[in-house]
């Protein structure tokens, strides 16, 4: 991945060298040089790139005693330029880790919501590489990082390896992919370590044990738990396992966890929160706020009075 610049308090930029992926850094040991801003180039002053990734977002919230919100929105929802603008509202509305949807033709895990979206999305004529040239853009301009979400087929289409790469230029810091069985994510994660992109896993109710051990064991960033059967979308309360789940998870690693699927109101975030989770993934919700309002400028408005009420649940 590129170098990336950070601003300090000093006034000066911190370049981070590209990280040993082999290293789980935390972001004090990140080695550092700085550097006067009036040295760089212009356009080197202008890529000043989110410098945390995943599990650096997840420690310095740890640290903070705070837990991690993750919105979902659908690229292309309803248009890319509304997406970019989307991005910068949550950005500053108090999102800790994006979560970026490519949408799909077939999006067998999404409710009837985040199915609509990609479809409002698609016929829009949004694509794998005009979400990438809007990223490239919007990246730079983002304090949090970005994690993609996409389905197996249109990564195993477009080459894992150019996929990748493709990804991790723009700046994305994490990939989720939540229809790959944990026996197919062997070239996924052989990639992803190779372009410093931390691969997300999932493990949900019905993954027995002994495989919800290799799974986070071999999950990068965070482990997503998902938090009942089914397809996403709102639900009418929180599965009460939730709190075993997590459990279950903590004895066998000491990875970040967030929660996701049908956290569809404040209260039900600040329930997870409670119940020990370190982040948790709001979608459909979100999703339908953005999408469904009458214009995207309304859209965006509703979007961070509904981001806010999250967050501020979180903080309560
Ligand atoms: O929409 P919900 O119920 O809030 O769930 C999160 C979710 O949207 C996001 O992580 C996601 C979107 N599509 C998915 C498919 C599978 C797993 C997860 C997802």
């Amino acid at each position: 991945m590129a170098t990336s610049l950070k601003s300090t308090a000093t006034g000066f930029l911190q370049l981070k060298k590209p990280q040993n992926p082999f290293l789980h850094h935390s972001p004090s040991q990140a080695s550092t040089v700085s550097v006067k801003r009036h040295l760089l180039t212009p356009m080197a002053a202008l890529t000043l790139t989110p410098t945390l990734n995943l599990s650096q977002t997840f420690t310095k919230l740890k640290n903070q005693r705070k837990v991690a919100f993750i919105p979902y929105i659908t690229a292309g929802d309803p248009d890319l330029s509304t997406t970019a603008q989307a991005l910068k509202v949550l950005d500053s509305s108090g999102a800790d880790v994006i979560e970026l949807g490519v949408p799909h033709s077939d999006p067998i895990l999404d409710g009837p919501v985040i199915q609509a979206s990609a479809t409002r999305s698609l016929a829009r004529g949004t694509n794998f590489n005009s979400i990438m040239s809007m990223l490239k853009d919007v990246v730079p301009q983002l304090s949090c990082p970005i994690v993609l979400f996409s389905y197996h087929n249109p990564i195993i289409k477009h080459g894992t390896e150019n996929f990748m790469s493709t990804i991790s230029d723009v700046g994305v810091h994490g990939l989720v992919v939540p229809d790959a069985p944990f026996e197919e994510t062997k070239s996924l994660r052989k990639e992803a370590v190779k372009n410093n992109v931390e691969l997300a896993l999932l493990t949900t109710p019905a993954t027995p044990i002994d495989r919800m051990k290799k799974i986070v064991e071999a999950s990068e960033g965070f482990v997503y738990l998902v938090s009942t059967v089914g397809v996403t979308g709102a639900r009418e309360s929180v599965n009460e396992q939730v709190p075993r789940l997590l459990r279950e998870i903590r004895e066998a690693t000491t990875k970040p966890v967030a929660v996701g699927f049908g956290l569809s109101k404040p209260e039900y975030v600040k329930q997870v929160a409670e119940w020990g989770a370190d982040g948790v993934i709001v979608g459909s919700a979100i999703v339908k706020v953005l999408g469904e309002a009458k214009s995207p400028e309304e859209g965006l408005k509703a979007l961070e009075t509904f981001t806010k009420s999250f967050t501020s649940a979180l903080l309560g």
